[in-house]
Formats: structure tokens, sequence, C-alpha cells
């Protein structure tokens, strides 16, 4: 909440009353790092509004007070609007539209910033001000002529009051930009125009400047109206107003403009081009102006708590000269937004079904609701395509292309736009960590709080709890058990909830999830973000928006106790059974030293890609469902486990949440994350904070000389000798064993009904593992349905696999030693060959009314790489640099003895 409680004295020496809007809420751009200008992240503000509402209560009309859902709409398109360096200007500029409603005499302002990039644990960070009328932004349009001074001493002095104001002449003549003209200017000189003129003087007569610079200003009664209106509305012929209805005489006028250019005004060419842009003169707003002008607030509380705060007003070069004090009529307001808000508001009447258009009368709708992800979308839409919000919601549910374009979601084309990956310049920020330079052993990384350390005992989560987290996601707890029929405590979310000690010290066992039955119907499909756009629900969390179009999502797996290799083949396959998840993209399996926690045997860990349909949240809970199925349990932090699933990235999201923080907050440094990841996607870049090429930060990670070895047939080869507590059995190589092409596809019975075949133990030879995904029958979902918004819950022995083949969980017994590692650190990170893209399950659905004999060539260029075993010869390493032309290996020294895994690519022939 706004951390200013100190009332503002009105014109009767009484408290002022106060409208607050708090919580106001909006994903922008704005920030200095690149990676904010490319990623967004949430801003919030919290808008009080001093005035005096008797007159409105007496009446009981609106217009004799402010609305504030303008206001809080207002505050919302400078959010989600014009991105802008610093929080203090977004606040200068809510401060600006909320004072040019004519019944608001001051303003707080408090803009929070909750995801900064601050490499420490933080809560927040807040800018907070307070900005009244004392100083009165002239009309645009108006004549600098005769400003009266504050101490009603006559015209002020330019020279005396003018300070530096934003948007000021350039040496050379150049108009500066300036940021907090708002609504954005077609010209950075429309914005210079009043800034020419002298800045009014602050109220009163004492603005003593103190050693330190400062000005105090002197508490002041209200000035009244009509002396303080006299140089103005009567000037210009507008009607006068009874702002005096609501102030007394006036004790010590304030500095109004005129509101119409006079005729000894000083040249301003920039007039011209303002009044070209205006509507023709409206009496009401400008004397909405006066009226506002004669609200000179003394903020007695706010001087008397805040002494080291600028004085009352701001500085001349931090007001809002432009835009404060005007109401903009409606034509006006759109000639002034940029056009892609024109466009919006154009789509938003061509298209009524649009979602939350039922519940969000025009400008009422329901702020941060989700309906600000779909209604607002073309305000990014230029810069990120990628952004899952960006994209046209009519194409969404009317487009069929979307489904059936696989370029669109093969390659990691959504997210890997070249122009802003190609060259890492969108990570730069992050990059410079990842040059290796700053990951020198025993250097935090930057990510603070994230740092790896050198003591694996210090290698604790730092706690991330928000007090009213619990309340928080309850509605939202309740809505998902709603949807997926069980009851809220027994789902994985409830039982994170717990699980997830509030202290940090214990880690508690938590309840058990209790599959639906399998009777049970499937959940009704929802429209995208049906439940996020129920107006009171309030802000809507990132994290339980469903996207409008599928995103791209990264997920780890890792396993230690039973079989992991099969757990985590038949985890694949449940995966890709989920309504709303298509598994695109399998890594190699990489067995690693266990990393924290315990001694417990080595773990086997892969990376999936894939598509999702799902909320991030909905997408935990999916994984925690898989999780579950396959006998996870939590009795022990890092302890040994049969599955875990994390969800590393969600498309460029970032955001965080108690149960739930993407990017996942150690993936950066976590090899046994990275590196798989980086064997599939050497290109792969992990976003946000602490962030960066994904092979580079395998490259540097700590725990890389834990990488024992990577499997790369493991979802094909039934026994890839990834047992992570036996002996490692070398499996024939590529040169010993050609390639055999995947057994003709045979028509399937719809996916989450049946087992799939290549279900551990199924799987065919030589079949590279987005084979698998390739052969799925249709599955009986309308491609053009609004998306689903949830997971299915597991059908108990009919979902997942681990209900059936998979070996339910096998606590870990006597845990042997930790193995030595076997592998040195490896060399020079050579990019692997990326696995063929799956296709998706629109194009699946379409493109399979016959199921081919073979497997229809997705990738023809360049060939996609049979995961094959490759024996390793004397001297090699798993991470020698490999040939992907030839799909030979460079020799390297090492003693190890053991199988390395590397991709087999083809050779210019087909021959592997
Ligand atoms: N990106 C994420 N992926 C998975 N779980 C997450 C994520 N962010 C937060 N969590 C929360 O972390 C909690 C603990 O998850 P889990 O028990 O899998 O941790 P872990 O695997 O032992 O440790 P780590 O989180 O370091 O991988 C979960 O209940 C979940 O709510
Ligand atoms: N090698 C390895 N170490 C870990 C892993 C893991 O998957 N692999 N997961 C952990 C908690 O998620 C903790 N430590």
């Amino acid at each position: 909440m706004n951390s200013f409680a100190a009332a503002v004295a009105g014109p009767d020496g009484q408290a002022l009353d106060q409208i607050r809007i708090t919580g106001v809420s909006g994903r922008g751009r704005h920030g200095v790092l690149e990676s904010e200008r490319a990623t967004g992240q949430e801003f919030r503000a919290d808008v009080v509004l001093h005035l005096d509402t008797r007159p409105a209560a007496e009446g009981d009309d609106l217009r004799a007070t402010v609305s504030y859902a303008d206001v809080a709409q207002e505050t919302h398109d400078i959010l989600v609007g014009e991105p802008v360096d610093l929080i203090e200007t977004l606040a200068e500029r809510i401060a600006a539209v909320a004072l040019s409603h004519d019944a608001v005499y001051a303003v707080d302002v408090t803009v929070h910033k909750p995801q900064a990039p601050i490499p420490v644990a933080f809560a927040d960070v807040e800018v907070t001000i307070r900005r009244d009328r004392v100083a009165v932004p002239p009309a645009v349009g108006a004549a600098p002529s005769a400003p009266v001074a504050a101490d009603g001493a006559g015209p002020a002095d330019p020279g005396t009051t003018t300070a530096a104001p934003a948007g000021h002449e350039l040496p050379g003549g150049d108009v500066a930009e300036d940021p907090l003209a708002w609504p954005p200017t077609e010209s950075a000189a429309v914005a210079a125009g009043p800034s020419d003129e002298p800045a009014a003087p602050l109220t009163g007569t004492a603005q003593d400047a103190e050693p330190n610079g400062l000005v105090v200003p002197e508490i002041s009664p209200m000035p009244a109206a009509p002396e303080a209106f006299a140089a103005g509305p009567e000037q210009a012929g507008a009607p006068a107003q009874e702002p005096a209805e609501i102030a007394p005489q006036a004790e010590q006028p304030v500095a109004v403009p005129a509101f119409e250019p006079s005729a000894d005004a000083p040249a301003r060419p920039l007039d011209e081009e303002v009044t070209a842009r205006r509507p023709a003169y409206d009496p009401d707003a400008y004397a909405a102006v006066a009226a506002g002008a004669a609200g000179a607030a003394a903020v007695a509380g706010f001087a008397a708590q805040e002494p080291e705060t600028p004085p009352n007003g701001a500085p001349a070069e931090a007001q809002p000269e432009q835009y404060a004090g005007e109401r903009f009529p409606e034509q006006q307001y759109q000639q002034d937004y940029p056009a892609d808000y024109q466009q919006e508001e154009y789509q938003r009447e061509q298209a009524p079904g649009f979602p939350g258009d039922q519940q969000a009368p025009a400008g009422q709708e329901p702020v941060g609701s989700h309906y600000e992800a779909i209604q607002h979308p073309r305000f990014d839409s230029q810069q990120d395509p990628a952004d899952a919000h960006d994209q046209d919601a009519q194409q969404q549910f009317q487009d069929p292309r979307q489904f059936s374009d696989a370029q669109q979601f093969g390659e990691g084309q959504q997210f890997a736009d070249p122009q802003q990956f190609a060259d890492g310049q969108q990570f730069s920020d992050s990059q410079q960590f990842a040059e290796g330079q700053q990951f020198a052993e025993g250097q935090p990384h930057p990510a603070g709080q994230q740092s790896f350390p050198q003591d694996q005992e210090q290698y604790q989560p730092e706690p991330q709890y928000h007090e009213d987290a619990a309340q928080q996601f309850q509605e939202p707890q309740q809505q998902y058990a709603d949807a997926h029929q069980f009851p809220a405590d027994a789902q994985p979310y409830a039982g994170e909830q717990q699980a997830f000690p509030q202290d940090q010290q214990q880690y508690q066992p938590e309840p058990q999830f209790q599959p639906a039955p399998a009777a049970q119907p499937a959940p009704a499909e929802q429209p995208a973000a049906a439940s996020s756009d129920m107006p009171g629900n309030g802000p809507v969390d990132r994290l339980d928006e469903t996207p409008a179009e599928p995103v791209e999502v990264v997920l780890a797996l890792g396993a230690n106790l039973g079989d992991p290799q099969a757990t985590l083949r038949a985890a694949v396959l449940d995966l890709d059974r989920i309504a709303g998840l298509q598994i695109t993209e399998v890594s190699p399996l990489a067995r690693t030293a266990a990393v924290g926690g315990p001694e417990q045997p080595d773990y086997l860990n892969a990376v999936v890609v894939a598509r999702t349909r799902l909320s991030p949240r909905g997408l935990l809970h999916a994984c925690q469902a898989v999780e579950h199925a396959h006998g996870r349990t939590r009795e022990e932090h890092w302890g040994p486990r049969t599955l875990d699933i994390d969800v590393v990235t969600y498309g460029l999201l970032t955001a965080a949440a108690d149960d739930l923080e993407v990017p996942h907050p150690r993936a950066h440094e976590r090899a046994f994350v990275l590196e798989p990841w980086a064997q599939l996607k050497p290109e792969a870049v992990l976003p946000g904070l602490g962030g960066g090429p994904v092979a580079q930060l395998a490259a540097t990670a700590q725990d890389r000389g834990g990488i024992r070895w990577l499997a790369l047939d493991w979802l094909t080869e039934s026994n890839s000798g990834a047992d992570p507590t036996g002996d490692v059995e070398p499996q024939p190589t590529a040169s010993h064993r050609p390639y055999n092409p995947p057994a003709p596809a045979q028509p399937e019975a719809p996916a989450q009904q049946q087992p799939m075949p290549g279900a551990p133990g199924q799987g065919q030879p030589g079949q590279h593992p987005g084979e698998q995904f390739q052969q799925q029958p249709p599955q009986q979902q309308n491609p053009f349905q609004p998306p689903q918004d949830a997971f299915q819950p597991p059908q108990d022995g009919q979902g997942f696999a681990g209900s059936g083949s998979t070996p339910y969980p096998q606590q870990a017994g006597a845990v042997p030693p930790p193995q030595e590692s076997l592998v040195p650190a490896p060399a020079a990170h050579a990019p692997g060959p990326r696995s063929a893209p799956v296709v998706p399950a629109a194009v699946r659905e379409t493109a399979h009314q016959e199921i081919p004999a073979e497997p229809v060539p997705l990738d023809p260029a360049p060939a996609k790489p049979v995961f094959a075993p490759v024996r390793p010869q004397p001297g090699d390493v798993p991470f020698a640099p490999v040939n992907h032309q030839q799909g030979t290996q460079q020799p390297a020294a090492t003693t190890d003895e053991r199988p390395a895994w590397m991709p087999v690519l083809p050779d210019d022939n087909g021959q592997r």
C-alpha cells in the first residue's frame, strides 16, 4: 500500500478525503536493461487521490468527483504503455494523469517493480511521490505571458523561476525528448512546448532554499479559486466554474496560465503544431484546468513527514507539463495514443467476442485481469512476436494456420527470433556474466541469491514467502480443484503449499496426490483465461494466465531412485499425454553426480522442450501430477527421488511466486540441466536474471565435472546402461549397428486413453525420440477450440505409464557413495545437433487422415540425428567435440572405459 498516510489539507484546513486505488498492475517493458525491454515484467501502482468528496456525495453525482475507473485505466495504460527507463518516470506520468482530473487536488503514487533485476533477495522496489497543483502546469498552447507568482506579487520572473525543464532546448537547438510527456507525443518538440515557459513558482511565500539545496515549502492552506482563476478562464472567455464551492477565499493565489495565446506572447512556433493536433478549444476542458489550478494544495502532512522530499509540486524539470491539468476530449485522447492502441480499440470494437468483453463494460475493464493480457497485446505486438500475449486473439480462435504451421513451433523459431537472440544482444546484460570471467571458481553468481556455493551445505534456497501468499492463491487453487474435479486438498498444488515449509528448515512430506478416478469425465474445455476474466477477481497472477497461443517451455527431469531410466522414459510419455502439453524434443540423458542434499546415488537427468497451452501454474501442477504418479515423495530436501520435474522456462516469462518461479531459480547454475539442454539446443538462451546462452552457462557451471556421460538413445533403447547405482553396460555403437528405421506406425487409440507404444521397453531401436510422438494418432480434439486451461489429471491405470509399467517408488536403501567423476570438465562446448522437432499435435490431427507407413520427413535439412550410442575409443571423453558433419569423434585423452554416448548424424549419403 502506498506509504503516504498523511492527509492533504484542503482549502478549509481540514484533511481532504482520499480515494485509494491499489494494486493496478500491468506488464510493462520499462527499465534500463535490454532484457527488461525485451522480456517485460510486472509493474504495479497504488494511487491515492486527494479530493473533497462532499460535493459528489451531496448530489450523488459522479461528475463532481473523479471516476476511479478512469484513473485506474489511465494508470494501467501507463504501466503497459510506452517503455521508459525509470519507475520515477512512470510515477510522474501517473501523477500527471491523476491531476488532470479536476476534482483531484493532490495525488500520491507508488510504483512497484517487484521483479526488478536486483541480484539479491528482495521483496519489492517501489517509488512513491506526491504531486499536487501547487505548480500548475501551463496548458498546452497557452501563452507564456503573465504567470502570476504564487505570492501574488505579480508575474513571476522567468529568470528566477525557470529550472531546466525536461524537454528543454538542447544546445544546438535540438529539443530533448521529454520522458514525462504523456501520452507520447508525435514529436519531442510538442512535449517541449510548454516547457519553454517559465515554470510556475511554488506555493507560498517561503521557498527557502535549505543548505542542502532543497526547497522547503511553506505549509499553507489551499488557495482559493477565484483569484487563482482570474488570470485564466475569464481571459479566455471560458465559463467560470464553481471551484469556490469547495475552496474558500484565496489567501495566496497561484500561478495560473493564460488559456489563449496572447498577442504579446513570445512567438512559439511549436504552438501551431500543438494546436493543429488538438481539437477545438473546449471551454469545459480548460475550465477544468482552472479549477484544478485553484486547488493548489498545501500538503501539511507531507511537508511535516517528508522534509527531505522535494517541495510540493515537482521541481519544474519533473513536472509533466504538457499533460497535467488537461483533459483530453476522447478524440484527442485517441489521436495522442500510440497507433497500436488505436488498433486495439478498433479490434475491441470489431471483436465483441473477446474474452472479457461480456464481463467488462467499456471503460470498466477489470484492471490487471486477463482482459489486460488479451486486450492490450497490441502494445507489444510489434516489439516481441514471441510474446504469447502478442497474438491476435481473433486469430487464435479462428485461424487454423496457427495450429498447422509446423514452422511456427519447430526449431524454436517462436522463441529464437534471430533479431533478438542470434547475437545474444538481448541478453547482453547477462551474457557478460556468462562469458566466464565472472564465473570463476568461488565467485558469486550475479544472481546473488542464486549463487552456487562452494559449500553445498550452504546451498539452501532463500525463503521467498509473501505473507499473503496462501490467501492469494486460495482462489486459483479452488478453481483448479473445481476444474479438475478433485478436492483442493488432494491436489498437488495444495500439497506443495504445505510441503514447502515456512522456515525452510524442515522438509515435510506432502500429502499424497490422489489421481482422479478413471471413470470421471474429462473436465470441460474452457476458453482461455475464462477464470481470469471474472470481474471482481482482482489482479490476476500471470502464473495463472493461460497463453493465447502455445508457449514453448523447457522442463528438466531427474531421477535417482527405482529404475530411473524407465521412469524418465515413462515421464516423457506421460507429459506428452497431458492435454495442452506436447513434447517436441527430448535431450540426451545425462548421468550426473548428485548436487546438494545427502549422499545419494547419481542422477539421470534429461531436458525436454514442449509446447503448452497450460498456464505456468497449470504446467507446474501437471509436472507434479506426473511426479506423484511415479511415486515422488518429498522427505528430505534435495533428497533422492524417483522423479523430479522442474519447470525451467515458460516462454520468456520471468515471474516468481511462492509456489512457482520461472525461469527455475537454480537452472542457470546446474550443469545437470544446462548440459542436456545445450546438447539438445545449442543455441538456447536462458531468459531472466542470471540467464544467458545455455551452452556457455553449462560450460561454466560448477557441477559440470559431475556429468558422467550422456546417453543419446535412452528413449528408444530399453536400457542405455543408465543405471546410476549399477554398472554401466556397454551398448552397441552406431558403427556396429546400422540404423534401423522405425517400424511403421500403427493407429492408436486417442492419447490419454491408452498407453502409447514406445512406453519403456517398447521403444523402436534406432528411433528418434520425437518419432514416437510423431506417430501419435490424431487426438480427439478440435484444434480450433479455445485452448484447454488444464491438463487431464492422471487416470489411474490408464494415463500414466508409471501406473502400469513403471516401477513405483522404491525408497533408497543403502545409498551407495557417490561415484568419482569419470569425466573431466568438458572442453570447449561443441554444439551438438538439434533433434528434429516433433510435429505439433494439431499437425498430427490434420495430417494424419492416413497414417503413413514411414515417418513423415519433417525436417529434411539438416538431417535428423539418430540418437545412437557411440562406443568410446580409448582416449575419448564424452564431451569431446564431435564432427557433426561426419559423425565422428575427435580423440581426446581420457582413461574412461565407459561408453560415451554421442549423436550420430548421417553423412552426405544418408549413411550412419
Ligand atoms: N520452476 C519450478 N519448477 C518446479 N517447482 C518449482 C518451481 N518454482 C518453484 N517451485 C516450487 O518448488 C517446490 C519444491 O520443488 P521440488 O521438491 O521439486 O524441489 P527440488 O527439486 O527438491 O529442489 P529444486 O527446486 O532446487 O530443484 C515445489 O513445491 C514447487 O512449488
Ligand atoms: N545431479 C543432480 N543433482 C540434483 C538434482 C538433479 O536432478 N541432478 N536435483 C536436485 C533437486 O532438484 C538436487 N540435486
